[in-house]
């Protein structure tokens, strides 16, 4: 059994609240006097085991190597997603492999840029990928990259490995099935409402590359803007911030916690919720040094969903809707036909 000893949690609050020296049993004058390598070299010799790798029988055993090799001489290693390595991968080919999922000229799915309509516009610094998730029969499989393989292939579907894009769509795709509920809640309507307006679960995604910029203060990565989406999921693939929302006027740096699902409130949520929830206007600036790759994932509703204030909420607010009910294509039609421009098109919106 252990002896009683202070609880430090209250014992570091004594010290900082009094200014109090710790107490002398704490100092530990090896803490300082035994060297530590450090940066970012040292980080970077600790083994990376990746589990589509284990997964996969075409690289299984060398993996499986890696991973004994690891245990025996480190017993200490890290184990990746293997969503953040396909996109990082896939962005690190070269541009002639990348463009070979090009966008085409009248759509917008696939490798390239949005919201471009005119020579005099700003452009951000940033290229993305952007491709149809679900429903599956909506995936268009001539922008899905080939490289790495894991990104849209399964190897073995009996063991229940699916492909890095798949496994994260369908992860996503629960996670706001469950925010949904519990939205619906929230706002006190049928807790299923708006589980029938996005019916299907359809979903897209958008993986955003912003390289380094030596005046990274000179440029914007993603211009502000709010997404169609009624949410939208950002992962931020490596760890490099840098995106900001704009909260009372003013914009706020996001430190995202390393592997979380930022979420936010997109045009079709604040519409549906008749203004009960506020679409948050975003941005993303650029690192000087490092490149940031984050991906987005925009839940939409069912394509034959008229996209409006629900009944039950314009009841409750004495009859008055506060947006203007549009059909879905039309809602999406109209977000793609204009630039980024902040809140301009969901107020565009309103009544
Ligand atoms: O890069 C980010 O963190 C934000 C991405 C974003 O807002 C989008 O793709 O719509
Ligand atoms: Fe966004």
């Amino acid at each position: 059994m252990s002896l009683p000893v202070p609880n430090v949690q209250e014992l570091a609050r004594t010290c900082e609240r009094t200014g109090m020296q710790i107490p002398d049993r704490y100092v530990r004058p090896e803490a300082v006097a035994d060297e530590v390598i450090g940066g970012a070299d040292a980080g970077a010799a600790i083994p990376v085991i990746d589990l589509a790798k284990l997964l996969d029988p075409r690289s299984s055993r060398e993996e499986r190597a890696k991973l004994g090799s690891a245990c025996q001489q480190w017993g200490f290693f890290q184990v990746i997603s293997d969503t953040r390595r396909d996109l990082t991968e896939f962005f690190r080919l070269p541009l002639e492999a990348k463009e070979e999922y090009s966008q085409l000229l009248d759509g917008w799915e696939g490798y390239g840029h949005a919201f471009v309509f005119s020579e005099e516009q700003k452009l951000d610094w940033g290229d993305l990928l952007h491709l149809h998730l679900r429903p599956t029969e909506s995936r268009d499989m001539r922008f899905w990259p080939e490289r790495p393989p894991s990104f849209r292939n399964s190897e073995r579907p009996k063991l229940f490995v699916r492909n890095s894009m798949e496994r994260f769509s369908s992860e996503t795709a629960k996670v706001g099935q469950c925010l949904f509920k519990f939205l619906a809640m929230d706002m006190g309507v049928d807790p299923d409402s708006l589980l029938e307006i996005f019916r299907g679960e359809p979903q897209a995604m958008r993986a955003n590359y912003y390289p380094p910029c030596r005046q990274a203060d000179k440029v914007l990565g993603l211009s502000p803007h709010c997404d169609a989406s009624g949410l939208t999921l950002v992962l931020q693939v490596n760890n490099v911030q840098g995106l900001q929302i704009r909260k009372d006027g003013h914009w706020l740096a996001v430190d995202a916690l390393d592997g979380a699902l930022l979420a936010n409130v997109g045009n079709t949520l604040e519409v549906l919720s008749n203004g009960r929830y506020r679409s948050i206007e975003h941005r993303a600036v650029v690192n000087q040094e490092e490149e940031r790759i984050s991906v987005a994932v925009f839940r939409l509703t069912c394509p034959d969903a008229t996209i409006g204030p629900l009944p039950e909420l314009v009841k409750k607010d004495g009859g008055k809707a506060a947006y203007k009910s549009m059909a879905c294509e039309d809602f999406m039609k109209l977000y793609f036909s204009t630039k980024l421009d902040g809140r301009a098109t969901v107020e565009g919106l309103r009544i």
